[in-house]
């Protein structure tokens, strides 16, 4: 197989090994996603059926690449193989054997917000109200224990008397029935579910079990209790599973993820192989150097080593910023220059941060600048509230017990039916313990509901068994186009005429244009499955690789991918690392693994800013720079506007006080003079007196007594206050 020598010899021996499970345990960078991909077309030309194997890849958008890559190597057979993310592949196993735990094929899958609404409903519906949870955080909680496979009847097993868990218990317990009367899972589900399927029905189990010969999984470090169970359940008579990892670079403890599964591995899987890779071909010496500085400060890890051949390259460059929009610039000046020094594509570019909201500062000065981008993840496309809406629509088609669906449309677009009438239809539905949609038909029964009100439910009512009795009989598209038609959806948003309107509009065109697509490129799907795969659709998966713009991403979602060039922003203590101080050491293990990450991530080149302060939660906030900066190797980096460019040879720390105190005297000379008992004017409340003086630089507060508006306390930065 002539393809075997595009790999190193360790490599080499990972991908022919076949006589036992075995695990690559291996830095980043190493190619432990490539033994993964030689190793599926190397079984499938050794014999496998491609149909016969299994590989659990983090992202569709990975799986989608790996898929890819072995079709280029080997074939269409390819296309036949299992592969996708946890979630894709057991939802598609579900669907093919619903009946065994009493869903219909057709259920639909709840993403994240779906489940807080309907945390939300249970909350009210229970008249529960938990002091210190919000529905959002409610759901949070539960699918913590979901991911830890703790059920209602363990949770309360385990459970303490207190109020406040009885309370959340009773809320976990109905949340759970409900999805069950909607015919309805959350994402959790999809990996507990097919555990529940495996364990009570030996025969499907067996049918699995002998279907998948081989099993694999990419980034196992992140694999969370359910999957692991899913892995062991499955993995054909124990042997046939290869697993790549780098403990190093788990991130999504938070979410679950267990790295213990990676430690594990040798007691769970008897006579297991362990493959270790220590040649990196990403990242120069230099990038390896600044994460291995980093990385060794972690206690808690398996020793490894990687070295490359690769040039030594550039050291990397720290650029402080004065705040989060002078980084922002600072970032889109340097894009600017290091395209056209290193003669690079946009494509060649990442800003990664650490919190979604750092990304609008970016995008501001990205435009001013005119530098096309592309931003992964903020809120995904099947996420935004038009496509969800007119999806609501398609899954009540598809499922009528789907009541968070069904609720989501009852009054969109408006038709008059008001919340008091659900209440009310609600109430009727769970007395004669039926669904929310079957009510409908019956809503002249529900006396409590005006009659005029009861005509709408009954039209709304007839529209949608128009459109089911149609949903055979037309493909999606002409389903979904005659819906949104007579729906005046697009017609409702184009009168309105707002930019935020015509954005909808857009949105909603291009989701007609995304049905089409799929019509085309399936022409057999069905409207389940195509429900199916948009629910599954993250942010990641959307990613245009060849939109020639800078990428912008989080550090989580960076997991996996290379750039020559990588911008790693915000390296203040509280941002990266988040919250620091009221963190436990595990915390802030994690907080600098997710850096390696994302220094691991850059071919060429690292560039990591920092800002002294930054606006955050409605105040501008003084920052100090990460720790992790600190933790650099000395001889990786240089600064530039840094202390240490102008005074080479100081300690760091005394550089860095210095230097803050330096920031001070840089506020204008009025700001200083203001003192308790000075008497100053405001634009709007006129003349006052400072009464106190606290904090100091862009945090500096003033408590003022107006003549004309009471007491006030203002920050110094903004008040714009003139001596009189
Ligand atoms: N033997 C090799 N010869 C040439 N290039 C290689 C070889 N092995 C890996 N590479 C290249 O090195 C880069 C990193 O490989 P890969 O993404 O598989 O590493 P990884 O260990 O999965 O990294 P991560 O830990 O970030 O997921 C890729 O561009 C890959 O094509
Ligand atoms: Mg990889």
């Amino acid at each position: 197989m002539k393809f075997l020598n595009d790999l190193n010899e360790e490599q080499r021996k990972a991908v022919e090994y076949n006589s036992g499970p075995h695990m690559v345990v291996a830095g980043a960078g190493s190619g432990k996603t490539r033994v993964l991909t030689y190793k599926i077309a190397y079984l499938i030309e050794k014999g496998m059926e491609p149909e016969s194997i299994l590989a659990l890849t983090f992202t569709n958008k990975a799986a989608r690449e790996m898929k890819e890559r072995i079709k280029a190597m080997i074939g269409k057979k390819a296309e036949k193989l299992w592969m996708g993310t946890f979630h894709s592949i057991f939802a598609r196993i579900l669907r093919a054997e619903s009946k065994h735990i009493n869903y219909r094929p057709n259920f639909s899958i709840y993403d994240r917000e779906d489940s807080v609404s309907l945390v939300s409903n249970v909350m009210q519906d229970l008249n529960i109200n938990l002091e210190n949870l919000t529905p959002n955080g409610v759901q949070h909680k539960i699918s913590f224990l979901k991911n830890q496979m703790i059920l209602p009847e363990d949770y309360e097993k385990e459970m303490s008397s207190s109020a406040a868990d009885r309370k959340f218990h009773e809320v976990y317990k109905e949340y759970q029935n409900r999805l069950f009367m909607n015919n309805a899972m959350d994402f959790d589900d999809l990996l507990l579910k097919p555990i529940e399927l495996f364990t009570n029905n030996p025969k499907v189990l067996s049918k699995y079990k002998k279907m998948f010969k081989y099993i694999l999984v990419d980034e196992y470090q992140d694999t969370n209790k359910a999957q692991y169970e899913l892995i062991k359940i499955l993995s054909p008579s124990r042997d046939k599973i290869c697993v790549v990892g780098d403990d190093a670079q788990s991130i999504y403890s938070w979410r679950g993820a267990e790295i213990k599964n990676m430690l594990n591995f040798k007691k769970d899987f008897k006579d297991a192989k362990i493959f270790r890779l220590e040649q990196n071909y990403r990242s120069t010496k230099m990038i390896l150097a600044a994460a291995d500085s980093v990385i060794k400060n972690n206690a808690e890890q398996i020793a490894k080593t990687l070295w490359t051949e690769n040039n030594d390259g550039e050291q990397l460059t720290i650029i402080r910023a004065s705040d989060e929009k002078d980084e922002a610039l600072q970032i889109a000046k340097r894009i600017k220059k290091e395209v056209t020094n290193r003669k690079l594509s946009l494509n060649d570019i990442a800003i990664l941060y650490r919190l979604n909201s750092q990304s609008r500062a970016l995008e501001d000065a990205l435009r001013r600048e005119k530098i096309p981008y592309k931003i992964i993840g903020g809120v995904e496309f099947y996420r935004r509230k038009e496509v969800k809406d007119v999806l609501a629509y398609l899954r009540v088609l598809s499922n009528q017990d789907d009541e968070e669906s069904l609720l989501r449309i009852m009054n969109f677009p408006q038709r008059g039916i008001g919340n008091t009438s659900i209440s009310k239809m609600i109430a009727f539905a769970r007395r004669l313990n039926i669904s929310l949609f079957t009510t409908m038909a019956r809503v002249f029964e529900v006396i409590e509901v005006k009659e005029r009100i009861q005509k709408n439910v009954k039209q709304f009512k007839l529209m949608l068994d128009k459109y089911i009795e149609l949903k055979d009989k037309l493909s999606i598209s002409e389903l979904t186009s005659a819906l949104v038609d007579e729906l005046g959806i697009l017609k409702m948003y184009k009168e309105e005429n707002t930019p935020e309107s015509m954005a909808r509009y857009d949105n909603i065109q291009e989701l007609l244009r995304a049905i089409q697509e799929y019509n085309q490129e399936n022409p057999k799907g069905t409207l389940d499955e195509f429900l199916a795969e948009v629910s599954l659709v993250a942010g990641i998966d959307q990613y245009d690789e060849k939109a020639n713009a800078v990428t912008l991403m989080t550090v989580h979602s960076a997991k996996g991918l290379e750039f020559p060039v990588v911008f790693i922003t915000g390296l203040e203590e509280d941002i990266f690392p988040l919250s620091p101080r009221f963190d436990s050491d595990s915390k802030i293990e994690e907080e600098r693994r997710l850096f390696y990450v994302a220094l691991t991530r850059a071919q060429q080149k690292v560039f990591l800013t920092y800002a002294r302060s930054r606006y955050r939660f409605g105040e501008v906030a003084y920052q100090s720079r990460s720790r992790f900066i600190e933790e650099l190797d000395e001889a990786t980096y240089v600064e530039v506007n840094g202390p240490g460019s102008r005074r080479a040879g100081r300690k760091k720390k005394e550089v860095i006080d210095e230097y803050y105190q330096e920031s001070y005297d840089d506020f204008d000379q009025e700001r200083r003079s203001l003192r308790v008992g000075s008497k100053v004017s405001h634009a709007i409340f006129g003349v006052g007196k400072i009464l106190a003086i606290t904090g100091s630089g862009d945090t500096q507060k003033v408590t003022i007594a107006f003549e004309n508006h009471g007491t006030k306390n203002l920050l110094t930065k903004f008040a714009n206050l003139k001596l009189i």
